[in-house]
């Protein structure tokens, strides 16, 4: 099996800075990559901040913390990823921009280095199609936050060797995460038990049957879930949620019970993303 100790990012926004993080809290290398110096410079600088956060909260120990920040390498040059053993891609969620980054790395790494892209929605088929050592590609879907969020889903690919997932499920251990291996499905597992839970909050909402406040408040009491469906969509951005939505429904070739709720769009249109931007559900400027 393939022994991973370097581990290049693709993307430093909110899930590739926190997949670096992760990597070298366990002791591994991380060659965090961007578009630009600024964003990228950015990104470290955020690690690091929050790294800090553990020494002041007594979660982690300076020298610990000293080791870590030593194992982050940013770069906007992919090149440097040659002599990673895995790659993985946390790119924006658009098909055409993940094609043309795998493409690329073919270019650049191994064929025996892993590649493995974090899409929350798109297909690792399509993603690896053009890909000619594809048996080593396959998803690799942390949550936010990737540091803590306990769960990894490991996709498998049509074309994605056994070896590959073996390999992923391996390291994801080794970062202390719990993965879960599934086929590759529109939404895997997580994105499509999620679908009803907005949906169907939603639709109550907008039945008058009960406000946001008291559904969110139900769930949490009744349901024992950390988040109700309206704070959790202000978190994720409910353009983020809309999307993956409209993605899951197309790739279900439009089953009515993944179908988007039209107020989640209007949402969107009125610029109110959620904690990000705006506020959403609930105001955040008070
Ligand atoms: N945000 C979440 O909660 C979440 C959770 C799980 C999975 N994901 C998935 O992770 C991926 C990244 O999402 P995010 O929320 O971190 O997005 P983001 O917008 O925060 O970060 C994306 C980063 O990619 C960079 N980028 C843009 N074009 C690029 C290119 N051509 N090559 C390399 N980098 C490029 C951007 O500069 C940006 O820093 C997406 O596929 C998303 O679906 C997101």
């Amino acid at each position: 099996m393939v022994q991973i100790n370097k581990v290049g990012v693709v993307g430093s926004g909110t899930m590739g800075a926190g997949i670096a993080q992760l990597v070298i809290q366990n002791g591994y290398t991380a060659i965090m990559f961007d578009i630009d110096q600024e964003t990228v410079n950015k990104a470290k600088i955020g690690i690091e901040a929050r790294l800090d956060r553990l020494v002041q909260k007594k979660k982690a120990s300076i020298d610990e913390i000293t080791s870590a920040k030593q194992l982050l390498k940013s770069t906007t040059t992919m090149e440097d990823f040659k002599d990673c053993q895995l790659v993985i891609e946390a790119a924006p969620e658009k098909i055409e921009i993940k094609r043309s980054i795998f493409q690329q790395l073919e270019q650049i790494c191994s064929h025996k280095t892993i590649l493995a892209t974090n899409t929350s929605s798109l297909s690792i088929t399509e993603i690896s199609g053009q890909i000619t050592h594809s048996k080593r590609v396959a998803g690799f879907h942390f949550f936010n936050p990737a540091p803590i969020m306990p769960l990894v889903e490991v996709i498998q690919g049509l074309k994605t060797a056994p070896e590959t997932i073996e390999a992923l499920v391996e390291f994801a251990k080794a970062l202390n995460k719990e993965p879960v291996v599934c086929m590759d499905s529109p939404g895997f597992i997580v994105n499509r038990v999620a679908r009803p839970f907005y949906n169907e909050a939603l639709r109550i909402m907008n039945d008058q049957v009960a406000t946001v406040e008291q559904i969110d408040r139900i769930m949490k009491r009744a349901g024992n879930f950390k988040m109700g469906p309206f704070e959790l969509q202000d978190f994720i951005g409910i353009d983020i949620n809309f999307a993956a939505t409209k993605s899951v429904h197309a790739g279900y070739y439009g089953e009515s019970r993944f179908k988007p709720h039209f107020y989640q769009e209007r949402m969107v249109q009125a610029g109110n993303l959620g904690r990000k931007a705006n506020g959403g559900y609930y105001r955040y400027d008070e």
